[in-house]
């Protein structure tokens, strides 16, 4: 083989794939890119999709005792397929005349690649393409403005991925606006005290985002003491719509004429009226009705959540800020109203000019715009609306997910980057390859097989879908599953039994706060509850990249498109 070389085109050849006898086990992996010299177009890159090797020149003695003496002779046979080279005016293109039997094979040069894939110029670093060492940048604008997805089932780094692409958009100044469920954001604040070595191989420094992040939390201090400050939406003046939306499956139509005659009665004796005050105006009603109705009002008065001095929206998106709503201790129902009232509320202040353009992220995407027929709330309508017309006004979404199939079509449909890790639930696996343009639906099987911290990328920036190996994070992550086993072996004993416990007194009562535990959006389950509701050990962390394995294969065929 000449020198530098790693196989020799041989046997039948096309114009869009080729077979290349390989020099040695270690000369190429599965994935990598690899270019060949072609007589009209020039250089070409193209990625290995499978490898094979074999040999029959052994003893079976050798073969009992499964030990091989020699393995210089195996016959190692790669599959690669074309992706094509730039012309002269920067568009992609392939050959159309076959390559020739003979011709040599090199190792891509980054160069290559980049011009190639598409990922020349942009900014972000996200991490390495899987299985070298070039960075895989993306387009600020192109991510914010046409939105983005991260979809992977639960514990395969969906929030680990968000976060680096946070922390990227923090250090360009993108004001962000996070939906937060599981309070697992506030450790932008903190910066990580990883391997030193990990952050030097993806070039990167820990860092802390304290200065930039404010945590808001919907409930109160006690619940959440960890938060810098409360949120708090307008309470004053509330129409029926806003009421009933809030609970829109509990208001019947008796239930809605009971409100809408007492905050009538309401307008036409003051200007300004309060929750209580209409609750007041109710408890004037004859009927039997109006108690259902003053209970409903009550519950969402007890929440705390509207107040006369609501948080303005542009304290909440400013230049280079981000705040993270954290919902720990918020019901579902209240959680999809903040939801819809606060994305509202940022959506006409963004269209009057009033924040600046920036990103907002909605984690557990499936809870706040869930796809018809498995659950109603008050905040699709927003959200959709925000997919399909942000983008006008400057206003990105990133929509975070572990049920894909659960989303609201037209949220995802409108994502011009998906970044998609391990998913292996069948309905959650068809929603995406559905969903993916230009990848067929064999995309399924090597999304079952991705490793942890490995991504795949689908823009509408770059040529084809790539594996890109996630980069460290610079702040410290705050997803971390609970160590079931620890936390039993460290706890206090239990308390005494029920007989036994003297009870408190009123006094006693008020002095305890209570420790209530974060909310669990309501989940409609089918066959898959257990991978939804069970919150997975982490797994553990990856080695650096893929090793050069002889395996599989027919995936990447198949996923990227063979052209066969
Ligand atoms: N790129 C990465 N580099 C290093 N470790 C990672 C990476 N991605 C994920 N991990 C590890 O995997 C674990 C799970 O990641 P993460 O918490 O982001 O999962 P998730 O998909 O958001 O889970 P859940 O749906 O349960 O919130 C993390 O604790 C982290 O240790």
């Amino acid at each position: 083989m000449v020198r530098g070389s790693v196989g020799v085109i041989f046997g039948e050849t096309g114009t869009l794939d080729f077979k290349m006898l390989v020099s040695d086990s270690t000369a190429v992996h599965r994935g990598a890119y690899v270019k060949a010299w072609h007589e009209t177009d020039g250089w070409v890159l193209a990625q290995v999709m499978n490898i094979t090797r074999s040999s029959d020149s052994f003893t079976i003695e050798e073969a009992k005792a499964g030990q091989r003496k020699d393995k210089s002779d195996d016959r190692i046979v790669a599959e690669a397929i074309v992706i094509g080279t730039r012309d002269n005016d920067g568009m992609l293109r392939s050959p159309v005349i076959p390559f020739s039997p003979g011709d040599l094979i090199y190792v891509a040069d980054e160069g290559l690649i980049r011009s190639v894939l598409g990922l020349v110029g942009k900014d972000m670093n996200i991490g390495m393409l899987e299985g070298t060492g070039i960075k895989v940048q993306l387009s600020v604008n192109s991510l914010v403005q046409k939105h983005c997805s991260i979809l992977a089932k639960t514990g395969s780094g969906k929030s680990y991925t968000a976060a680096v692409i946070l922390e990227e958009l923090i250090d360009r100044d993108i004001p962000l606006l996070i939906i937060d469920p599981h309070s697992e954001y506030a450790s932008l604040k903190t910066e990580a005290t990883d391997d030193q070595e990990v952050f030097k191989k993806y070039g990167v420094t820990p860092k802390s985002y304290a200065d930039r992040v404010k945590v808001y939390t919907p409930a109160n201090r006690a619940i959440n003491p960890d938060a810098d400050e409360v949120f708090r939406l307008n309470g004053m003046n509330l129409t029926v719509k806003d009421l009933t939306s809030i609970f829109p499956d509990n208001f019947s139509t008796t239930h809605t004429g009971i409100l809408y005659e007492a905050i009538q009665s309401l307008r036409a004796e003051m200007e300004t009226y309060t929750i209580d005050d209409i609750i007041f105006a109710v408890s004037n009603d004859k009927s039997k009705a109006k108690w259902t109705v003053i209970n409903m009002l009550e519950t969402i008065k007890e929440t705390d959540i509207l107040s006369p001095n609501p948080t303005p929206i542009e304290a909440l998106v400013q230049k280079g800020k981000v705040a993270i709503l954290d919902f720990k201790g918020v019901p579902p129902d209240i959680q999809s109203m903040i939801v819809a009232q606060l994305c509202s509320n940022l959506f006409e202040a963004r269209k009057l000019d009033k924040v600046p353009p920036g990103m907002l992220v909605v984690e557990e995407a499936h809870n706040y715009a869930p796809e018809k027929g498995f659950s109603k709330t008050v905040s699709t309508d927003i959200l959709r609306t925000i997919a399909s017309e942000g983008r006008k006004f400057g206003l990105g979404m990133m929509v975070i997910s572990q049920r894909p199939a659960r989303i609201d079509k037209n949220v995802l449909s409108q994502c011009g980057t998906q970044i998609i890790m391990k998913v292996t639930n069948p309905n959650d696996l068809k929603a995406i390859s559905k969903g993916l343009e230009g990848v067929n639906s064999y995309v399924e099987d090597e999304l079952m097989r991705l490793p942890p911290g490995v991504a795949m990328l689908v823009s509408t920036e770059i040529e084809r879908p790539v594996l890109v190996d996630i980069r460290i994070r610079r702040s410290k992550h705050g997803g971390e599953s609970v160590n079931v086993l620890k936390a039993a072996q460290t706890m206090s004993p239990p308390p005494p039994p029920p007989s036994a416990t003297k009870i408190p007194t009123v006094e006693e009562s008020r002095a305890q706060i209570p420790e209530t535990p974060a909310a669990q959006p309501p989940v409609v389950e089918t066959a898959d509850v257990e991978e939804e509701t069970v919150k997975k050990t982490p797994p553990p962390k990856r080695k650096p990249s893929r090793p050069p394995k002889n395996e599989g294969g027919k995936l990447f065929t198949k996923i990227f498109g063979g052209g066969k």
